[in-house]
């Protein structure tokens, strides 16, 4: 990657060791998100990608590294410090449920409420404002069971960026749409990021789509980045594992097995329970 300027640069990893137990999640990983970007952050399930997002919002503490945002180093920070940072940054996990008892308006409004003293006809303006920025204002009245799934993710899209996020962090925001919903969603996070001046990093497993809309693009494998780039450069790299990884190749040196003994071993163990 080429040497960016201070400035330009909102998230900086350096040597960042993460292990869960015995398990190397990452081993030595460096990486730099630039300010107003969709950097996608992609690779085989289970290689440390969510662990990533919780290390970047302090939720989780390396073993050793360094993680910078905007400027603030995340690991010296106090709780009332990760507190503030955290404000500045939305989140849109594949779990972020709506709340089911308030209505679209008021999952909105809920950030607000909790983070703000705005006056009820700001609030409006501001709910109003994120509702429409993701199509849905005349929605507002439904209840989270009157949704389909591809509105309800874009209800907590229009949550996660109530706040005015500097930056915004999704972590498989795509699962289980069907195409044009899922078309729709990639789209949008594009245009929000680009609309708000925004920094977006987006995990997700559907590769085409999200190398589409991104800027750069990062590949985990095993700790490791094995690859990084623009779409057109990751689409050059030849290189096996890449390219099993970005077409999908059910076979190849990205392991489908998560770290066991070997398979003969096991069952030769009768007196083992597990
Ligand atoms: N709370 C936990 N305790 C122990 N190990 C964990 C915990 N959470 C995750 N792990 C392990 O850390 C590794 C990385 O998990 P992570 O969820 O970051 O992977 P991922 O790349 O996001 O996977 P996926 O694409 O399947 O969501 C996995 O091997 C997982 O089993």
């Amino acid at each position: 990657m080429s040497v960016e300027s201070d400035r330009d640069v909102l998230v900086r990893i350096r040597g960042l060791h993460f292990r869960r137990g015995p398990r190397v999640i990452f081993d030595d990983l460096s990486l730099d998100i630039l300010r107003g970007s969709v950097t996608a952050v992609m690779g085989p399930s289970g290689t440390g990608k969510t662990t990533l997002l919780k290390l970047i919002t302090g939720q989780l503490r390396p073993d050793a590294g360094s993680i910078e945002v905007d400027g603030e180093d995340v690991l010296r920070l106090d709780k009332a410090g990760l507190y503030r940072l955290r404000r500045r940054m939305g989140m849109l996990f594949q779990s972020g449920a709506l709340l089911t008892d308030l209505d679209v308006f008021e999952n909105v409004a809920y950030p607000l409420r909790e983070h703000t003293d705005l006056n009820e006809s700001m609030l409006r303006k501001l709910v109003l404002l994120k509702l429409e920025a993701v199509g849905l204002r005349g929605a507002r009245d439904l209840m989270p069971s009157q949704l389909s799934g591809g509105m309800a993710r874009r209800v907590a899209l229009a949550r996660a960026i109530a706040l005015d996020p500097m930056m915004i962090l999704y972590d498989e925001p795509f699962t289980g749409q069907d195409p044009i919903s899922l078309g729709m969603l990639v789209s949008l996070v594009r245009q929000l990021n680009d609309a708000a001046g925004m920094t977006s990093i987006l995990v997700s497993h559907d590769v085409q789509e999200t190398a589409s809309i991104a800027d750069y693009l990062y590949i985990l494998s095993q700790g490791r980045i094995i690859a990084q780039g623009t779409r057109e450069q990751i689409e050059g790299d030849d290189s096996e594992p890449v390219r099993q990884f970005m077409d999908g190749l059910p076979d190849g040196p990205v392991h489908f097995h998560y770290p066991a003994s070997p398979l003969d071993e096991d069952l030769r163990s009768p007196g083992r329970r597990r």
